[in-house]
């Protein structure tokens, strides 16, 4: 293990800790327990996002004792039941080659971002598919690394689960080869549960043959990475920088580009402000992101530039 980069091992500690979190998340679910909080306007928490983050801070703080952990969570009691502690990397991630410029990296360098839950309205309401647990790397203020773990897909095998992971500069895995958006047609996916009117009119410029409107910033990242959307438009404020991080590393290792909606790409350090003030535009591999970027309204721009 030593002899792997730093990175390297920080994802693939990732990846079993997102397995982890994804087991229990599910037993939450089965349990009936959901134990909800509102921690604001449209923004709940539940047992399941506690214990989540919990189990994935506490795992990765035990073995990267130096490197700066951000949870949407907040500070939260690590002492947690031995049984959620992952002691071991997944070894399949650990075949690939570190890129270079990734491999002299200290634990200084790194923040990493964790969203223990994204999508929690739609786990409340039972659209189990959007569920995501986010765990995003950072170098340097830059998203690098990511792992988008899908608790509740099911596979062809009648499997449950799945992890997509991408490196910058590696690529992406735990996905099938990813296909481009079809031609001929414009489909965008965003927010089912957090749009206004601002959103909607940036939706309504691009003039869309079809908004695929779902739950959190993986599903709708994992949406562009199986070529069932084009664009990820979201023309407001609302994400953090653990909705992105991992998001951006995925679908950047992959050839796509996500950015705030002037076109600027977020800083993920450990100094920086949570809130994405500036929303999300993301594009699939193969998409014209400039195009896409074109069309968003100088007067949507403006007023989200005002509030930044
Ligand atoms: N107006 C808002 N208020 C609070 N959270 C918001 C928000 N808009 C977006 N978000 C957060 O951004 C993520 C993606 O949102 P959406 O599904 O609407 O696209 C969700 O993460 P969480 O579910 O992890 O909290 C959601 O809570
Ligand atoms: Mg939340
Ligand atoms: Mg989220
Ligand atoms: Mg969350």
């Amino acid at each position: 293990m030593a002899q792997h980069p730093l990175l390297m091992r920080v994802v693939a500690f990732s990846i079993t800790a997102a397995n982890r979190a994804g087991e229990i998340i599910r037993e939450v679910l089965n349990k009936g327990e959901l134990g909800i909080v509102d921690k604001g306007k449209d923004d709940l928490q539940t047992e399941a996002d506690r214990s989540a983050q919990r189990c994935i801070v506490a795992s990765l703080n035990r073995h990267f004792p130096k490197v700066k952990v951000i949870g949407e969570e907040g500070a939260m009691d690590l002492k947690i039941p031995p049984e959620w502690l992952t002691n071991e990397a997944d070894s399949d991630f650990l075949r690939n080659k570190c890129p270079d410029s990734l491999k002299n990296i200290t634990e200084e360098d790194l923040v990493i971002w964790v969203d223990p839950l994204d999508g929690t309205s739609e786990y409340t309401q039972g659209f189990l598919e959007h569920v995501t647990v986010l765990i995003g790397v950072s170098v340097n203020e830059k998203a690098v690394g990511g792992v988008i773990h899908q608790p509740f897909f099911k596979t062809d095998s009648g499997a449950i689960g799945r992890t997509i992971w991408g490196v910058k500069g590696m690529g992406i895995g735990g996905i099938e080869p990813t296909t481009t958006p079809p031609d001929g047609r414009f489909v965008v996916t965003t927010t089912r549960s957090h749009s206004n009117a601002l959103v909607q009119s940036a939706l309504d410029a691009l003039k869309p043959d079809e908004v695929l409107r779902v739950g959190g910033a993986g599903y709708k990242i994992i949406q562009l990475l199986e070529g069932k959307a084009h664009a990820y438009v979201f023309a407001s404020a609302g994400c953090k920088k653990w909705d992105t991080c991992a998001p951006e590393a995925v679908l950047e290792a992959n050839g796509g580009i996500l950015t705030d909606i002037m076109g600027n790409h977020y800083l993920y350090g450990k100094n920086v402000a949570f809130p994405n003030k500036g929303g999300v535009l993301a594009t699939a591999k193969g998409v014209n992101y400039q195009e896409v970027l074109n069309k968003i309204p100088t007067q949507v721009k403006e007023t989200i530039s005002k509030k930044l």
